[in-house]
């Protein structure tokens, strides 16, 4: 187990994090999630020893990383994948990483086969693609068999294939009853992967709390209720009434009515009171990455902005009008998505979606005993989050968001 107590790290004047506390629990994935900048390699690198905090602690298994016995045995980690020499091979790097840990060197093939990388092994490291390079440092962290193992950034460059490779790995460490700590932007990723989430934002602690109950308590449920399109008088009627009896009615592009704030049976009756017939009436949740925006749009620090390109347009013609920005969405098009009360939308693959057939690293010649090396059968559908193997989780931890936003000095 990981349990970082009042872990505060500055750098000067910055704060990169300040009094974080949680614990990372064995027979889990735990995502870690934050927005850029937010503190999430600071604190794995405080986790690992390789910087000190200025006040706190965090120990795996109750030492401090720089006192555990035999710490290469115990974790791994991959947090630079670029951190290699690149004028070694493959496995020249894996076996100067044994040698120096004690770890026998027949066990640097047997991880390069788990990454899908022993085809390669004798090609050196600096012609690696950014996924290639990305299989090596998980091969590095799997090194020592250890119980502990902490990934930044994972799938960082990743094809399709070696995301579904990563996140079967992520799962069978966990069930093998391992502690997993992972950091993702990937939230469509992190809901199909992880069991349990910490999230934080400007250094502090927004969440600890399982994948579904973050879900459960940073989105609102809502109906989506829609009336025949043929007899717009229905809609207004039907709002008028949701309105009256205390529902929130918000319209949807295609025509339908968002209802919060009354359940679903509710509703039905209200719109057979008022003799209004429907085509729909659905419940709906957000997704992963909806509660996620909801829970730190107040904690983000870069912000994409619209880009005027002044002097670089040409005139307008006479009489024609620029487009129009969307409002807090920055430039149509651009990648920021939209904060969920601005209609963004789940980018979730849905459950049951195809998944991408085994590529040239899936590696199919692994040896047997390797649980690792097989990608899930094709077809199959990708599994929902599951519920922690692990003792139950501490009490959900939800500061106020104006905690979370206050200035560095009022904390
Ligand atoms: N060595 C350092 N010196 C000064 N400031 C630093 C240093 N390392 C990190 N920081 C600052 O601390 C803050 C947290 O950085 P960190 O890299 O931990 O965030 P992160 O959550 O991992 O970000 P990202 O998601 O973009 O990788 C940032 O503002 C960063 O600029």
């Amino acid at each position: 187990m990981i349990e970082a107590v009042g872990l505060t790290k500055r750098y000067g004047d910055k704060t990169a994090v300040y009094n974080l506390s949680f614990q990372v629990r064995p027979g889990a994935v735990t995502g870690f999630l934050g927005p850029n900048g937010s503190g999430k390699s600071t604190t794995m690198r405080m986790i690992l020893g390789l910087d000190n905090p200025t006040a706190g602690h965090v120990t795996i298994g109750g030492y401090p990383y720089r006192k555990l016995p035999n710490a290469p045995r115990q974790v791994g980690a991959l947090l630079d994948a670029k951190a290699v020499h690149g004028g070694r091979s493959a496995r020249n790097h894996l076996l100067s990483l044994a040698q120096l840990s004690g770890i026998p060197a027949r066990r640097v093939d047997e991880v390069l086969g788990v990454v899908g990388l022993h085809d390669v092994a004798g090609r050196r490291s600096k012609g690696f693609s950014l996924g290639m390079g990305q299989r090596l440092g998980i091969a590095a962290a799997l090194l020592g068999d250890p119980q502990v193992l902490l990934f930044d950034e994972p799938v960082n460059g990743l094809d399709p294939e070696g995301i579904l490779w990563v996140r079967n790995l992520m799962k069978a460490l966990a069930a093998e009853g391992r502690t997993v700590f992972v950091s993702s932007h990937l939230m469509s990723e992190m809901a199909l992967t992880a069991d349990h989430l910490i999230v934080i934002g400007r250094g502090q602690l927004l969440a600890d709390m399982s994948v579904k109950d973050f879900i459960s308590a940073n989105s609102a449920d809502f109906a989506r209720v829609r009336t025949p399109d043929t007899e717009p008088q229905q809609r207004e009627k039907l709002s008028a009434a949701i309105t009256e009896a205390g529902g929130h009615v918000l319209p949807e592009q295609d025509g339908a009515l968002r209802v919060t704030g009354l359940p679903l049976p509710r509703i039905s009756d209200i719109a057979h009171d008022a003799d209004v017939r429907l085509w729909e009436l659905s419940p709906h949740q957000a997704s992963l990455e909806e509660a996620y925006m909801r829970m730190t749009q107040g904690a983000v620090d870069y912000r994409s902005t619209a880009d005027q390109k002044a002097g670089l347009q040409q005139p307008l013609p006479p009489g024609a009008q620029p487009p129009m920005p969307v409002p807090g969405q920055g430039q149509p098009g651009w990648y920021a998505p939209p904060p969920p009360q601005q209609g963004g939308q789940p980018s979730a693959a849905p459950q049951g979606a195809p998944q991408a057939p085994a590529g040239p690293y899936a590696a199919p010649g692994a040896p047997a005993a390797n649980p690792y090396a097989q990608p899930a059968p094709q077809g199959q559908a990708p599994q929902a989050p599951q519920a922690p193997a692990a003792p139950p989780a501490a009490p959900p931890t939800v500061p106020t968001a104006s905690d979370v936003t206050k200035p560095e000095d009022a904390r």
